[in-house]
């Protein structure tokens, strides 16, 4: 590896994803990277619906993957990289005291559903308990997903925050926040700031001034003095501290994932859109500097703001589950053994699904329904139907949620969507794209860069003011390796298909009525945050049969 030009000027990306952490390292202008570390992150399951991580092993995977590239590059090679990108898993929570840096809790991930019943007492409360009540200020429908309502989950439930707060101690931070803070410094003047497409997926920026919304934070009694500021994503953040490999280089591009992968795949028209396939699946479609307020269940969200240049803007459309529908047939059903190399094959051994509809609503559906009742299911199934049949339904899945989006956005815009750019790792599965194409009816163009996410990074971070070293509109870096496949249905035939995708959405919803013991979890999660561990099985599993119990008796 190494570089051929020694003097030839190097942009470092950390990408924090919800799987992995990893750290790239770009030439200038060129869309391929040079070299990466990757390290997987853990996910903790506390309870059915949960999800957490460990907001130091997100810091000491970035340490040990900058440490890793930097030895296997030199360290005069090293002395290249000037400038760093942050791209990050959005929505994700973590709080933290400014005092002793230390988390007050797990991260709570952006999938996590704990919040179901801080949502469902929310829209109690609103007329007609309309979901999309907020979106003149934030662009957002109400659901778990965003930031606001974990914030407010665990300023409720957990003792170290309400403590931290009191104190006027506790920060805020997306996962961006969190690795900016503690690499310009922590405790000793860390920079607490955010960018603000991140800032866009918590619920409590205002989506047209992009800053702290007064109302919300009061709606939510959330104090402003816990959130980061707010900059662009792109300009000088700050300089590595002392205690990180490459102390000194700046930090200049901050992006959440999603808007870091419609950057990298050169969507910077009105109009273009990109598709990433990853564990969930994130439509986005660029609409310049326009505001659009979806009608159709789309999301209102910042795709980027380059600097003093006004924001662009972009309609998102978010599946939750993609190649995590994947890694269940893998894990859960046992009918496959490696994901990239089995899948496909698999598929491939029939011609269809043999009209079976998997609907993976595991944790709710996002766009376009948001549904939190939404759970999942495999119909159509017949004594003729084969592991084969489900793991092929299981990829029509994400293209028919793409369809869904797309239908959605063709709606919001009046202008249909010619083509469809798509990345993401899953994307490299061709059987899944051909259905895609043949699903939507429009070509799809994948990207064949591999770190399309990390490199829209490394572009805004080469394009801040100071930095100077990458133009991100000039024709040279438009050039990125593409494969084309093109639609080979006819228009009945996937207008056919799609009308029963829709009858399969249809028997998912309302599957999870709201349960007593939803709220119980919550409650006992906070009597028992404190015991030591044996201690809190015991009386968990204890709690758990008692409220199985009731519910039984209830149901008699
Ligand atoms: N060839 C493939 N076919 C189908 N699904 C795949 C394939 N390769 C990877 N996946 C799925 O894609 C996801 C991998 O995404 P990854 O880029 O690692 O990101 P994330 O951080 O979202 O988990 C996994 O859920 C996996 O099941
Ligand atoms: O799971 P990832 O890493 O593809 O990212 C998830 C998204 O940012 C969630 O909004």
């Amino acid at each position: 590896m190494g570089t051929n030009n020694e003097n030839e000027k190097l942009i470092g990306v950390i990408d924090a994803g919800t799987r992995s952490v990893q750290f790239c390292v770009f030439r200038t202008t060129h869309n391929k990277e040079i070299t990466k570390h990757t390290i997987d992150i853990a996910t903790a399951v506390p309870q059915e619906g949960w999800s957490e991580q460990d907001p130091k092993e997100i810091l000491d995977a970035v340490r040990k993957c900058m440490a890793k590239v930097v030895e296997e590059l030199g360290e005069e090679a090293s002395k290249n990289i000037v400038t760093l990108g942050i791209t990050n898993q959005r929505e994700t929570t973590i709080l933290w005291d400014k005092t002793t840096g230390e988390p007050l809790h797990n991260a709570i991930v952006w999938n996590d559903i704990r919040t179901d019943s801080t949502v469902d007492r929310i829209l109690a409360k609103v007329p007609d308990q309309d979901t999309n009540y907020f979106k003149n200020h934030c662009g957002l429908p109400v659901s778990p997903y965003f930031s606001a309502f974990k914030i407010k989950w665990l300023m409720h439930y957990s003792p170290h925050v309400k403590n931290a707060c009191k104190s006027k101690t506790c920060l805020f931070g997306t996962v961006d926040t969190w690795i900016l803070w503690n690499l310009t410094g922590g405790i000793n003047g860390g920079k607490h700031y955010t960018d603000v497409t991140n800032a866009s997926r918590t619920f409590l920026m205002n989506i047209e001034l992009l800053n702290w919304d007064p109302y919300l934070l009061n709606y939510f009694k959330i104090p402003e003095e816990m959130l980061p500021e707010i900059k662009s994503s792109s300009e000088i953040y700050g300089y590595v501290s002392n205690d990180w490999p490459l102390e000194g280089v700046c930090i200049s591009g901050i992006l959440g994932n999603q808007q870091s992968s419609l950057l990298g795949q050169r969507c910077l028209k009105e109009g273009q859109a990109k598709n990433t396939y990853r564990s969930g699946c994130f439509l986005l479609y660029n609409t310049g500097n326009q505001r659009v307020l979806s009608t159709h269940g789309l999301v209102t969200t910042v795709a980027y703001k380059l600097g003093k240049q006004p924001p662009v803007y972009a309609l998102e459309g978010s599946v939750a589950v993609a190649g995590t529908a994947i890694k269940w047939l893998r894990d859960n059903m046992g009918f496959l053994k490696d994901v990239s190399r089995d899948t496909e094959s698999l598929a491939k051994e029939v011609f269809n699904t043999g009209d079976v509809y998997f609907v993976p609503a595991f944790k709710g559906l996002y766009a376009p329904y948001w549904r939190k009742d939404a759970r999942g299911i495999i119909c159509g199934l017949t004594a003729f139907s084969t592991k084969q049949h489900i793991i092929r339904a299981a990829l029509e899945a994400v293209c028919f949620q793409t369809r869904d989006i797309l239908e959605a956005m063709n709606k919001d815009c009046g202008i249909p969507l010619t083509k469809l750019r798509v990345d993401g790792k899953m994307s490299q599965n061709d059987l899944l794209m051909q259905l895609q194409a043949d699903i939507s009816g429009i070509p799809v163009i994948r990207a064949e860069t591999e770190d399309i996410t990390a490199l829209g990074a490394a572009m805004a971070a080469g394009a801040a003011r100071g930095v100077d070293i990458w133009n991100i509109h000039s024709e040279e870096s438009e050039l990125i390796p593409i494969h084309t496949f093109l639609p080979t249905s006819t228009t009945n035939e996937r207008d056919a298909r799609y009308k029963k995708w829709k009858m399969a959405v249809q028997r998912s919803l309302g599957w999870a009525v709201p349960k007593k013991s939803a709220v119980m979890t919550e409650e006992r999660y906070c009597m028992l945050a404190s015991l030591p561990g044996c201690l809190y099985v015991i009386i968990s599993f204890g709690m758990l049969a008692i409220s199985e119990y009731i519910q039984g008796v209830g149901s008699r």
